[in-house]
């Protein structure tokens, strides 16, 4: 049996698209999204049913031998898990947005509200900036909105949230995408297994991409 750790929200839906175009048949249960751990017997599969940015903590301490979770979470909690597939789901990218008044003043260190408080640091720090960084959970365009920050580090995909809100994109830091992640010691222990599932995996992406 291979355990694998799934983001619930968002990406939940199209990695499971994913899994049942390269073959694995997952019984109806996924349907039902109050169930945390699904056996999937005939695929050999137990799935264990997290908060996408969770899902490397599971896999970095081996309670799930592979998992899938976005590359912002991958960038921001810096896990010990390889990472071996990119799924190519859940597109996206971080950006930095701010109200179209906002200017920079180089004198004070400008706030910055961000779910993603490592991710912002190293960026702000490699472009020799020195900002104070502010975590939020979510809603992070309210920010600026009501003066708690002068500028956001956040996911865009369609830019509707940023236009909804009347903020502008600044600068755009990385693309994102899912990526399928392993365990160290799993890799060593059931590697002809995982190699499986990649080149499955593999195989449904490339054929999406002609
Ligand atoms: N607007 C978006 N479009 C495409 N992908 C996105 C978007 N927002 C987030 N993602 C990707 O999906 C992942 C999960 O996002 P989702 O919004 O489902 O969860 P979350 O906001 O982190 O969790 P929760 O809201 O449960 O705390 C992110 O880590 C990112 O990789
Ligand atoms: O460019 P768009 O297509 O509008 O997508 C971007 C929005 O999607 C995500 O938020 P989510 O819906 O996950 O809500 P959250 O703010 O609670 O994280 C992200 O944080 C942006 O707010």
């Amino acid at each position: 049996m291979l355990t694998v750790a799934m983001p619930k929200g968002r990406i939940f839906e199209e990695a499971v698209e994913l899994l049942r175009k390269a073959g694995y048949n997952l019984p109806p249960e996924f349907e039902d999204n109050r169930r945390l751990i699904i056996d999937a017997e005939e695929a050999g599969m137990r799935f264990i049913l997290a908060k996408p940015m969770d899902v490397p903590t599971y896999v970095e301490h081996g309670v799930a031998d592979i998992g899938v979770a976005g590359k912002d979470t991958m960038i921001e909690e810096e896990r010990d898990v390889y990472e071996v597939l990119d799924l190519k789901i859940s597109e996206c990218y971080m950006a930095v947005a701010a109200l179209p008044t906002y200017e920079k003043n180089n004198d004070i260190a400008p706030k910055v509200a961000t779910k993603y408080p490592n991710l912002a640091s190293t960026y702000f720090r490699e472009q020799g900036e020195q900002v104070e960084i502010i975590k939020l959970n979510g809603s992070i365009e309210l920010a600026p909105l009501i003066g708690l920050a002068d500028r956001i580090v956040d996911i865009v995909s369609t830019g509707s949230t940023l236009r909804a809100n009347g903020l502008v994109e600044l600068e755009k830091i990385v693309p994102i995408t899912s990526r399928l992640i392993v365990n160290p010691v799993s890799y060593r222990m059931k590697d002809v297994i995982i190699d499986e599932v990649v080149e499955r995996l593999a195989a449904v992406i490339e054929g999406e991409d002609e």
